[in-house]
């Protein structure tokens, strides 16, 4: 079974927001780009805005697709929809606790994601 997942690159100023998973959580240890797993009979970019509320407190105003990743992990698979998100209201911040940056696009590779962020990574940094 696949699990699809919606993520947020949410930008301000040539930044980009992250947060810490948890460590009891799958990928634990990894930072992020916030989101979750998209409910059934519900749109990716739905699934978005209704993450980005619950974990960062935020409104998505602008979403745009960017790129959609399917990934195998040894314990699960997953379907990562991953969307830019260029405006919002509210101030991004760990509504459930979890730590959080600001990063510049440059920084990005001294932070530990999940592999199949690997090639969103790299694509943030050629951009
Ligand atoms: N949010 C997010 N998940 C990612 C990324 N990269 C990556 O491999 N994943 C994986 C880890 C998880 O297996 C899955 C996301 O699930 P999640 O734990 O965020 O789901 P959720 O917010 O609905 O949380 P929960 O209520 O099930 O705990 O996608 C990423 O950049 N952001
Ligand atoms: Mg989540």
């Amino acid at each position: 079974m696949v699990i699809r997942v919606a993520a947020g690159i949410i930008m301000r100023d040539e930044q980009v927001f992250i947060a810490l998973r948890s460590q009891d959580k799958h990928q634990g240890g990894c930072w992020e780009f916030p989101g979750g797993k998209v409910e059934l009979d519900e749109e990716p970019r739905a699934a978005l805005v209704r993450e980005l509320e619950e974990e960062c407190g935020i409104q998505v105003n602008v979403s745009s697709p960017f790129q959609l990743i399917r990934h195998d992990y040894s314990d699960k698979s997953v379907e990562l929809h991953f969307f830019k998100v260029t405006d919002f209201d509210g101030e991004p911040h760990g509504k459930e606790g979890q730590e959080v940056a600001w990063v510049s696009l440059k920084d990005l590779t001294s932070y530990t994601f999940p592999e199949a962020n690997v090639p969103i990574v790299k694509a943030l940094l050629a951009a």
